[in-house]
């Protein structure tokens, strides 16, 4: 096999498509391999790429808006002009040619899978959640490599014309950085003493209007409970109305962390005992990583309820408590919650449940598969 072999990534959109494509390439970069990113400046990835030290080719892409159909002939033109100036990329810099290509499921994934496709350049994907996304489906058929993080994404990509030999069960790659959160260094940031019990809210990487309502309105409640402590992640677009909602003392500040994004996951997921969150793929293989008790929301609207299908994996191994969108503003929700804070007894038992269910030599799984591509 090639020296240093060269492994060109797309992947963007929310934290959910980056982080584990982060993984997989701080596992590669660990093996000798070199990883140049390709993706929007101006979503996550312009942030994280950078911030876990990789390079980012910018890819200049105008999203379809399915509510709004003219935008296609725009999206269209402007895949194809990327896919072209990729192209040229490649062919001008052989140094800039890679040996794979590969995507995580995010539109942006089109031009550079398509331009590798054009110059014979091996082509891998990642599909994350149990339903594949679109983008994925397009390319299944060239692909030589379809890594799933689940059994039950296998047969719709079949489906759309993937060879089932290129078929692999990998797991969804966890960031090193969170498989060794620290508990200490987590409950320090919480402001957590030994006995607290610290309550982690998110709502995937944007954020969750609906659970951040649901929670405010809970917030007498929740610091009623002696010793609980919370730490909730808004999502940048809602910070403020959460921030006014919320309307925090300076004591209630002690107890009730809000911010708009956390960046150390790992350390968080360590020093929670109990999580609040959406299902999205990424958010199901960390929880499952640091084997959290969690209660799991589903995003109502994501494509094909895609979420309470992710959610499943830990609900059925009796892990996590599902709670439907629609029930979050219920006494019913309510008393779940409380419940679980309260209950340290049951929360063990979800723990102990849980644990098995991370995957956390997905990145390695996955690098061994892309780089057995590389001719
Ligand atoms: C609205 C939408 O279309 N959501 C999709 C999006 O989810 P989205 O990206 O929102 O959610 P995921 O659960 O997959 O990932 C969230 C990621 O953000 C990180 N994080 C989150 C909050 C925070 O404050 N700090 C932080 O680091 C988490 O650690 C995790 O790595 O992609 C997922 C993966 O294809 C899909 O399942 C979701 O349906």
């Amino acid at each position: 096999m090639i020296d240093r072999p060269a492994i060109a990534i797309a992947a963007g959109g929310t934290a959910g498509h980056v982080n584990p494509a982060l993984a997989l390439a701080e596992e590669l970069r660990r093996r000798g391999a070199t990883v140049r990113f390709f993706g929007e400046r101006r979503r996550l990835e312009g942030r994280l790429v950078p911030q876990a030290g990789f390079d980012l080719f910018p890819i200049h892409m105008s999203g379809f808006d399915r509510q709004r159909p003219w935008t296609l002939a725009s999206a269209l033109a402007r895949l194809r002009r990327e896919r072209r100036r990729i192209c040229k990329a490649f062919r001008d810099d052989p140094m800039m040619r890679p040996d794979v290509a590969m995507g995580f499921g995010a539109y942006v994934e089109l031009p550079l899978l398509r331009a590798a496709l054009d110059l014979g350049i091996p082509v891998a994907l990642h599909e994350q959640n149990s339903i594949p996304g679109l983008a994925n489906k397009r390319l299944a058929s060239r692909a030589g490599l379809i890594a799933v993080s689940l059994p039950s994404a296998q047969s719709a990509l079949e489906r759309a014309g993937a060879n089932s030999s290129a078929i692999r069960l990998t797991g969804n790659p966890v960031r090193a950085s969170v498989l060794s959160g620290d508990r200490s260094r987590g409950r320090a940031a919480a402001g957590a003493q030994a006995d607290d019990t610290v309550l982690l809210v998110f709502g995937g990487s944007l954020g969750a209007h609906h659970l951040n309502e649901a929670i405010a309105r809970l917030k007498g409640t929740l610091l009623g409970i002696e010793g609980v402590r919370i730490v909730h992640a808004t999502g940048a677009a809602d910070y403020e109305a959460t921030s006014a909602l919320l309307d925090l003392s300076e004591d209630e500040r002690q107890r009730y962390r809000v911010t708009s994004y956390i960046d150390d996951m790992g350390d968080m997921l360590a020093a929670a005992d109990v999580v609040l969150s959406r299902a999205g793929a990424s958010s199901i293989a960390e929880i499952a990583a640091a084997a959290v008790p969690s209660i799991l929301v589903p995003y109502p609207l994501a494509t094909r309820d895609h979420q309470t299908t992710n959610a499943r994996y830990l609900v059925d191994a009796g892990a996590a408590i599902m709670c439907a969108d629609d029930e979050i503003d219920s006494e019913g929700f309510a008393s779940r919650l409380i419940g679980l804070l309260g209950d340290s007894d049951l929360r063990r038992r979800m723990h102990l449940r849980g644990l098995g269910l991370g995957q956390a030599d997905a990145a390695g799984r996955l690098a061994d598969a892309v780089l057995a591509l590389v001719v």
